[in-house]
């Protein structure tokens, strides 16, 4: 079965950049590392093996949906989340806490848990630190995540107080509550854009000794700005070897700021996301594919891209596609964009490896037109 375990390989000299490989029973994770979304035991538009071949090594899914749908009933008869949706790489899974707050009505957060309303047909359900980790276990995830209040943006002191005192009673629980075999938990880091309230819950996480750490609370509708001030703040207070994991982070220009100021691991549903919508990311930028001008643009999206989107098609063609409502279009864009994202994530890694990762992000934020 093979065991957890996070080797640091190299730090950059000049930034808090760091290159390392995550071993788990069910593969290695080379980081600073992407994990494309895959929320409702699917990665969208992209078959398993797809995504394994774009070389992601790793993906998310999530507690709260899957609990609502299928259910664990069915999750338990598939024997757990891997053979369920036939990934047999390593997956991570969300404990629920950010979406009980963000998707959920009706709900009442108490220091047992949260109450709330299903967003898909309004039942009533609870969810504590306890039934997070155990639909965790049934899914059978490789790192799950512990139960969490995420506070939201903007947040009072009080709140982000309450949140953080709550997050770190829960985080207990979750370590005392049964896993699956070889399955590991994070603890979460919260405080929300309090300092102080950021140390204290480093504190108090790290000390309950998890073998790797989220940055939670980010990327709920900060300014950018407050979320490097808070890194900058924050992953220092992490123990170095092991892995850091910010939440919900996020397009290129944030992937090199994240690696710089020392995270290892990053979700974001925005590669996927935006190419359902036909927009594609390029190292120069953005390209709306139903713009006009692409209408007898027969040049692909990205010149140089080995991805099979660019191998293949021309800007005109999925223009096309998006117009006439094809699904293939989504899916060609969700090619390009994962092969993108994880691309940039090789090129990080290379440069913290060649000792050039600081030019190499100046070199790309230069040219990157967000
Ligand atoms: C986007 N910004 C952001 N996402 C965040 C997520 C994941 C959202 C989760 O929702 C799904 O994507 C929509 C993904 O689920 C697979 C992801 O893990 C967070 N999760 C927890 N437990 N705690 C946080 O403090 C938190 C903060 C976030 N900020
Ligand atoms: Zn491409």
């Amino acid at each position: 079965m093979g065991f957890f375990h996070f080797d640091l390989l190299k730090k950059s000299s000049k930034s808090k950049a760091r290159l390392g490989v995550i071993n788990t029973p069910r593969g290695k994770i080379h980081t600073p590392a992407f994990m494309p979304v895959g929320t409702q035991a699917t990665v969208k538009t992209m078959t398993p093996d797809e995504v394994a071949r774009l070389g992601a090594e790793i993906i998310l899914s999530n507690t709260y949906h899957l609990y609502l749908r299928p259910g664990m009933g069915i999750i338990r008869q598939a024997e757990g989340l891997h053979k369920f949706m036939n990934w047999q790489r390593p997956i991570l899974t969300d404990s629920g806490g950010f979406q009980v707050f963000s998707l959920s009505s009706l709900r009442q957060i108490t220091d047992e848990g949260v109450h709330f309303r299903s967003h898909l047909d309004g039942s009533k359900h609870f969810i504590g630190p306890e039934q997070s980790m155990e639909i965790q276990a049934a899914l059978g995830s490789d790192i799950a995540m512990a139960f969490d209040e995420c506070s939201p943006f903007p947040c009072s002191y009080e709140d982000a107080l309450a949140g953080l005192e709550r997050t770190t009673s829960w985080a207990e629980r979750c370590l005392k509550a049964p896993h699956a075999p070889g399955q590991v938990v994070f603890g979460i880091v919260q405080g929300s854009v309090y300092p102080e309230l950021r140390a204290r819950s480093a504190r108090e996480i790290t000390g309950l000794d998890f073998p790797g750490y989220a940055i939670g609370g980010l990327s709920v509708g900060e300014p950018k700005s407050i979320m490097y001030e808070l890194l900058e703040y924050t992953t220092p207070l992490l123990p170095e070897n092991k892995p850091r994991y910010l939440m919900g982070v996020g397009s290129a220009d944030c992937l090199w700021e994240g690696v710089a100021h020392g995270i290892d691991m990053f979700d974001c549903v925005l590669p996927t996301r935006v190419a359902r919508n036909g927009t594609a990311f390029t190292w120069q930028g953005k390209v709306v594919v139903r713009n006009a001008k692409y209408a007898e643009d027969f040049s692909p999206l990205e010149p140089d891209c080995d991805c099979y989107t660019c191998k293949h098609y021309s800007r005109a063609y999925l223009r096309h596609l998006f117009n006439a409502g094809e699904i293939l279009g989504p899916r060609l864009l969700t090619i390009h964009n994962l092969h993108f994202t994880l691309s940039v994530m090789e090129r990080i890694r290379r440069s913290i490896k060649d000792g050039c990762f600081e030019e190499e992000k100046n070199a790309f934020l230069d040219q990157y037109s967000i």
